[in-house]
């Protein structure tokens, strides 16, 4: 029998500690989870929200690093802490998935200490999932710190030699269906240089930060004029109107930005525009139109070049609330211009009536994943061929929309062969009157872009989302 002085007293009841930046954190990874929604929207409200209640500036970049972090590494992650745990993972509940991913990433991949990383994700899990799961989270997180991330990769990938694109899709985190169409891409555009080596530096490249890049709207704000409110800023490497910001730098505090006269926009945007409204051109230029311009930043370009060009900007979208976007990109575009909501493949507009026309069609986001890190987990192989019939009925009105010896620019946000080439080459089987524009000399200095005539960009290769562009002249 124990004497009652050697029995042991409960332990006090303690609160857990309240850390807001995990907090913050954690609800952005539930929000994605569940709602689908994209963490560079859910984010910035739940750090205002946090800031209003006290939350610190470092709190901030801190809750921000483990989001992206988390999202990017997940791929990585999920492999961890299933060979850390003895059911599979899709029986463990989503929210303690989520803190463990937090944990994971802390201790593999941030300076934070191995005991600070455990004991701040223990806390927060005492206080989003409570004291029972927290102990879950605690044992689990403390095999993942046996050992560091190199250690843990040559652990749970598959050997390169034995399966080369499973292998990838853990190292670098990304769905293996995914790894294999950027590397079909890769090869087709970089036969030469499209080896392991090339395709993890692709790789990599999604997996890295990537720099927020400011365009001066031609005719409306200079990069000098940018360089003055953001002096670390550097010049694009490729777009003469870009300004590629130094880490942390705010584009917000930034007047020219506020008065649309500059805009956020990744130099890939901005060549595909300025690609579009360089080809050559017989006879007027008068009229442009940008057939899927929500929410509106190249639509914003091309009106400040048409603008200097005494064009006209015709802007439509089909999403109403996305032509509200595109309005307020183009207000105060100092040449004339209409922001319509219309279906590209049912035209409001004449057939003929324009001399250049965009469409950057709807599509995978696979070229983006550096900005929407989540986008990866969340697309199937089989939305690829979801968005064919429309990218192609898009391509087709275009080019009904074009004049005759007018220009067509179809374009993507995705180097899925599925979506760039093999559209175009469709839509061309059965139309007569249309030929190809060589892309290439219209983006000048660019290096790597192929055999041609159409061009896809990489974030390895040019620093730039992989948009895809190719350019159409209607001849007949
Ligand atoms: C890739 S986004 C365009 C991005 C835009 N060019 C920019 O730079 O901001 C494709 C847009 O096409 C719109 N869209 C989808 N179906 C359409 C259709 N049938 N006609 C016109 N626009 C459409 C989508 O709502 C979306 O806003």
């Amino acid at each position: 029998m124990t004497t009652p002085s050697a029995k042991r007293a409960p332990r006090p009841h303690r609160r857990p500690k309240k850390d807001p930046a995990r907090i913050v954190a954690f609800r952005a990874l539930r929000a994605v989870d569940e709602r689908d929604a994209y963490a560079n929207l859910v984010l910035p409200p739940l750090l205002r929200e946090a800031e209003q209640k006290g939350m610190e500036r470092r709190d901030a970049a801190l809750a921000t690093e483990l989001v992206y972090g988390t999202l990017r590494q997940q791929g990585t992650y999920d492999a961890i802490i299933a060979a850390c745990i003895d059911r599979p993972l899709r029986e463990v509940d989503p929210p303690v998935l989520d803190v463990l991913a937090l944990g994971a990433h802390q201790l593999l991949a941030t300076r934070i200490p191995s005991h600070a990383a455990v004991s701040a994700t223990v806390e927060l899990a005492r206080v989003v999932l409570g004291d029972g799961r927290a102990k879950f989270v605690n044992a689990v997180l403390r095999r993942i710190s046996a050992q560091d991330l190199d250690a843990w990769i040559e652990q749970v990938a598959p050997p390169y030699d034995e399966d080369a694109e499973d292998h990838l899709a853990v190292v670098h985190s990304h769905p293996r269906w995914v790894v294999s169409s950027l590397w079909d891409a890769l090869g087709r555009w970089q036969p030469d240089a499209s080896g392991r080596a090339a395709v993890e530096d692709l790789l990599r490249a999604d997996n890295d930060r990537p720099e927020v890049t400011l365009v001066a709207r031609p005719g409306r704000a200079t990069v000098d004029e940018l360089r003055e409110a953001l002096p670390e800023g550097v010049d694009g490497r490729w777009s003469p109107y870009a300004l590629r910001l130094a880490e942390g730098a705010d584009p917000a505090g930034v007047t020219a930005v506020r008065e649309g006269r500059a805009g956020v926009q990744d130099e890939g945007s901005q060549l595909v525009a300025l690609a579009l409204a360089a080809a050559p051109l017989d006879g007027p230029d008068r009229v442009w139109l940008d057939g899927c311009a929500g929410p509106g930043g190249k639509a914003a370009l091309l009106g400040a070049i048409a603008a200097e060009r005494g064009a006209a900007l015709v802007a439509s979208e089909k999403q109403p609330h996305r032509a509200r976007l595109v309005a307020r990109a183009l207000a105060g575009n100092p040449g004339p211009y209409t922001v319509i909501a219309a279906d590209g493949t049912r035209p409001a507009w004449a057939p003929g009536s324009f001399d250049r026309v965009l469409v950057d069609v709807p599509c995978s986001g696979l070229g983006a994943l550096r900005r929407r890190p989540e986008a990866r987990w969340r697309r199937r192989p089989e939305d690829i061929a979801g968005f064919g019939p429309l990218q192609r009925d898009l391509l087709r009105g275009a080019i009904r929309a074009a004049r005759v010896g007018g220009v067509v620019g179809y374009a993507t946000c995705s180097p899925h062969l599925a979506e760039t080439r093999a559209v175009v080459d469709d839509v061309l089987r059965g139309e007569s009157g249309v030929e190809w524009i060589d892309a290439r000399p219209l983006l000048p200095g660019l290096p790597g872009l192929g055999e041609g005539p159409d061009v896809q960009l990489w974030p390895h290769l040019h620093g730039t989302d992989a948009m895809y562009l190719a350019l159409l002249r209607r001849t007949a």
